[in-house]
């Protein structure tokens, strides 16, 4: 006897069930339908008339099938998350491990190490992002980001002289085995030569001195006959300001090393020596190039020692830290006094104004409000490297979380592990009371360091870090001060003693490493150990499975809105 539809409708959703393919749920609801529609016609005495078998499943159980069907197929493509090969992830449980090739989906969420981090019973946990990397991306890419391999007409590849850089010039970098421009110097040297203002963001020890020196050097020799540079009225035509007085030193001595064929005068003046070395830098006349902190250069415009009306060239270096509220308003007033070209035409000719450049890894929001007061913003032509607020792929980075009063046992066996190669060692503390403590007790485990802080007197400060540089001591224990700007080619392992309070500290702390012209590798080791810690750590760890830039870092400048009058 044929089946009546019903019937069918029934055995269809059976099988289905079976099969598993649909719900149970789906398969009663369809049960129940047709059940009650066999009833009924038994009840009223009527035989199912004989009818061509048509089989016909809902819509929404075929496509509710097919749901079920694609979500599988997904599930077996997935590629689990803990497997053997090389780690970008590596955890102390296995389960958070994540594989190089691994890529998280746009709207998956990570399994995050740090996930329970805020929790006591995870002290003593750890996670690593290793290095992808064997040489940093800014030593590599292209323009485009591709791998540079271009040559220029004459044949030379991507060299200093292919950037129209003059020959002396060029042989004191070779001199100094420099021979190749890193992505930035490639990027920032044309723009600065054709006399354009510059904003430049690039990650740090990509080379951004030289990025801006190399240019200012090679133009000053341009407009300037020999008899200008060896005459004693000579006057200050670069200004370089920095925040610190390391990094004004070391400033200095790129300026003097590449400038030395021109003979070019350069001086430095830094906050806390008083005025009479201040009065010391301009006591044989003005120097070319000056290298000056904020506060010490205003002290030199009061007393009439330079004029910045006749300066060519300036550059607000470590912008992130210049246009903070401590500097802010002695950035401001001297930048007033300068007079910022607004246009390209500006900047040539005898009666020129000053180029302007503004170098950083990340700019505050006020950068764009203040700068809008000196030059006009659309005649700012900006350089952002593409891997800029990135973790740093050539170098590894550990972070375990550790209790506070295990802080220094955790530090001293990492000291004793530094490879012999890497001897250079940065600790990292928030406070200047933390550096010194710590510095008391390192000291009675019998382990040599230097410190430094900014509470400490000029005179003490003085010599500290050069001696760091120069290897007469191998551990540096310090605050932020030395985070910004400062070259630590030697130093193999970075360690955050404190946490930092913010993403940009961690990338500056962190950036001291892996620097170009070093040997690449290196170690950065933070111990988490606070609440609130933790959620600046949730967000590193994500940004680095998910292969992003830290979130919310400024790097472009923005125009001041304009209020409107109601
Ligand atoms: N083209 C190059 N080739 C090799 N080494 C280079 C090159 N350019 C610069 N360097 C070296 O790289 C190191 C880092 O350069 P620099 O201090 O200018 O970096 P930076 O971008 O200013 O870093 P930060 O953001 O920390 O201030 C220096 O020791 C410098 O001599």
């Amino acid at each position: 006897m044929p089946l009546s539809r019903s019937v069918i409708k029934m055995r269809l959703a059976q099988a289905a069930c079976l099969d598993g393919s649909v719900s149970k749920h789906l398969v009663r609801q369809v049960f129940s339908c047709a059940a009650s529609r066999c009833s009924a016609a038994v009840a009223r005495g009527l035989d199912a008339p004989p009818q061509p078998v048509v089989i016909r499943v809902p819509r929404r159980a075929q496509e509710r099938v097919e749901d079920v069907k694609r979500v599988r197929r997904k599930n077996l493509a997935r590629v689990p998350t803990a497997q053997a090969g090389k780690l970008l992830i590596k955890s102390k449980n296995p389960v958070f491990n994540q594989a190089v090739g691994y890529t998280l989906g746009r709207f998956e969420e990570p399994m995050l190490t740090s996930k329970g981090w805020k929790n006591n019973k995870s002290f003593g946990d750890y996670f690593s992002i290793n290095s992808t990397q064997s040489v940093p991306l800014f030593i590599t890419e292209g323009k485009d980001g591709t791998k540079e391999d271009r040559h220029d007409q004459t044949g030379r590849r991507g060299t200093f002289g292919a950037l129209h850089l003059c020959t002396e010039l060029v042989e004191t970098l070779q001199s100094h085995n420099i021979s190749h421009p890193t992505t930035v110097q490639k990027q920032t040297i044309p723009k600065l030569l054709r006399g354009h203002n510059v904003l430049c963001a690039a990650e740090t020890g990509s080379g951004k001195t030289l990025a801006y020196l190399l240019p200012i050097i090679h133009k000053l020799r341009q407009e300037m006959p020999p008899e200008e540079i060896m005459d004693s009225e000579r006057k200050t035509r670069a200004v370089v300001l920095v925040p610190s007085r390391e990094l004004a030193q070391q400033i200095t001595l790129v300026a003097r090393a590449m400038s030395q064929p021109f003979r070019f005068v350069t001086k430095v003046v830094g906050g806390g020596r008083g005025v009479g070395s201040i009065k010391a830098a301009f006591c044989h006349g003005q120097p070319h190039i000056l290298v000056a902190t904020p506060g010490a250069l205003l002290k030199a415009l009061w007393r009439s020692y330079l004029d910045l009306h006749e300066v060519h060239y300036m550059v607000v270096d470590e912008a992130d830290t210049m246009f903070d509220p401590s500097f802010v308003g002695m950035l401001e007033e001297i930048l007033l006094q300068t007079q910022v070209a607004a246009s390209l035409s500006e900047t040539e000719g005898l009666i020129r104004k000053a180029q302007l450049v503004v170098v950083g890894a990340t700019f505050p929001g006020g950068v764009g409000e203040l700068l809008s007061k000196v030059t006009d913003l659309g005649s700012m032509l900006t350089v952002k490297s593409r891997m800029l607020h990135y973790l740093m792929p050539h170098v590894k980075q550990t972070f375990l979380k550790v209790r506070s009063a295990e802080k220094v046992l955790e530090l001293h066996q990492a000291l004793k592990e530094v490879a012999p190669q890497q001897k250079g060692v940065l600790v990292f503390c928030n406070k200047a009371p933390t550096v010194n403590w710590l510095g008391y007790a390192l000291e009675e485990m019998g382990l040599r360091h230097v410190r430094l802080q900014g509470q400490m007197p000029a005179a003490m400060r003085e010599g500290i870090f050069r001696n760091f540089q120069k290897g007469l001591v191998d551990v540096l224990i310090c605050t932020d001060i030395a985070s910004r700007g400062l070259d630590t080619q030697r130093v193999g392992l970075v360690v955050n003693y404190d946490f930092p309070e913010s993403y940009t500290d961690y990338i500056h702390r962190a950036g001291r490493v892996g620097r170009a012209g070093g040997s690449g590798a290196g170690h950065v080791l933070s111990f988490v150990t606070y609440r609130w810690d933790v959620d600046l750590v949730w967000k590193i760890e994500t940004a680095a499975r998910r292969r992003m830039a830290l979130p919310g870092m400024e790097t472009q400048i923005h125009k001041p809105s304009t209020k409107s009058c109601s």
